[in-house]
């Protein structure tokens, strides 16, 4: 492409690539970013795992993820701004690629709308586990989930949570289960009988039910830890675990359904 070898191309390339590292800046995983242009493809690697491909002087460009090249988006540049436009219409099988000898299947992040989810939350703790239902919450609305289509369970501890994720994921109406607690080391080894089988819980409500049950229970040395993710300085795992609530969701409805 003669036009986006000059600095001011390159430059607005990269000006691209940071709106779209700040705009998907929650969702670190799995998104090694690509812009591909239709034709005539050249590119800039701007990380190990990240490059951007250019095409001609039109100004759509298509986003891909770099990982499995899955059409993400479609990016329009107009008098200097970028703006993401939605994918069209979902095409079949859209989130595998083939090659050769391996066939990969991926779950998708960008398609959540139309999914639904239940948050199964201890309420032990709640200092923690509200703010980490509140990042779930943001995330699911980022990514386009209805409110409509969110449950949330309330349970009083870590301890319950994994019976009833099994009940709710038998039931057929979601398709994820979010789990969310925090179990916070005391003077005794309740803490580890908590903690263990709250895990073990999650895990097998998952197998038994076939639905995917994602693990966000915190397990802390003290509230400190706790607290730090749960919107403090080590970020909100509730909202990473509802990123991988929906991309498990995404990977069945896709891919694994029987
Ligand atoms: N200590 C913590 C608990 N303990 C309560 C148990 O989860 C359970 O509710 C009780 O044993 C009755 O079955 N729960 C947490 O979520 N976090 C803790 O730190
Ligand atoms: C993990 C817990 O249940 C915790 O509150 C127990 O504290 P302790 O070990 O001091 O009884």
């Amino acid at each position: 492409m003669a036009a986006a070898s000059s600095a001011s191309s390159s430059l607005l390339l990269h000006r691209l690539h940071d709106d779209y590292s700040s705009s998907l800046s929650s969702s670190k995983r799995g998104l090694n970013l690509s812009l591909l242009h239709s034709r005539k493809i050249s590119s800039i690697r701007f990380s190990p795992n990240c490059k951007i491909y250019y095409g001609s002087s039109n100004s759509s460009f298509l986003l891909f993820n770099e990982y499995s090249y899955l059409f993400v988006s479609i990016i329009t540049v107009r008098f200097g701004k970028s703006v993401i436009c939605r994918p069209p219409a979902e095409k079949k099988k859209s989130s595998s690629f083939q090659t050769d000898a391996v066939r990969q299947l991926t779950g998708f992040l960008t398609k959540a709308e139309g999914f639904r989810f239940a948050i199964v939350v201890a309420r032990f703790n709640e200092i923690v586990t509200r703010p980490l239902l509140e990042g779930a919450l943001d995330t699911f609305k980022k990514y386009s989930v209805r409110e409509e289509d969110i449950d949330v369970v309330w349970v009083p501890g870590s301890f319950e949570i994994g019976l009833v994720a099994q009940k709710l994921g038998k039931s057929g109406k979601y398709h994820s289960i979010l789990c969310i607690g925090a179990v916070v080391r005391g003077d005794t080894t309740h803490y580890d009988a908590v903690a263990n089988n709250a895990a073990s819980g999650v895990l097998s409500a998952g197998l038994s039910s076939g639905v995917p049950c994602v693990f966000g229970v915190l397990t802390c040395e003290d509230m400190d830890q706790a607290l730090n993710r749960a919107g403090g300085k080590a970020g909100n795992k509730g909202s990473e675990a509802a990123l991988t609530a929906i991309e498990m969701a995404s990977l069945f409805e896709h891919h694994l359904k029987d």
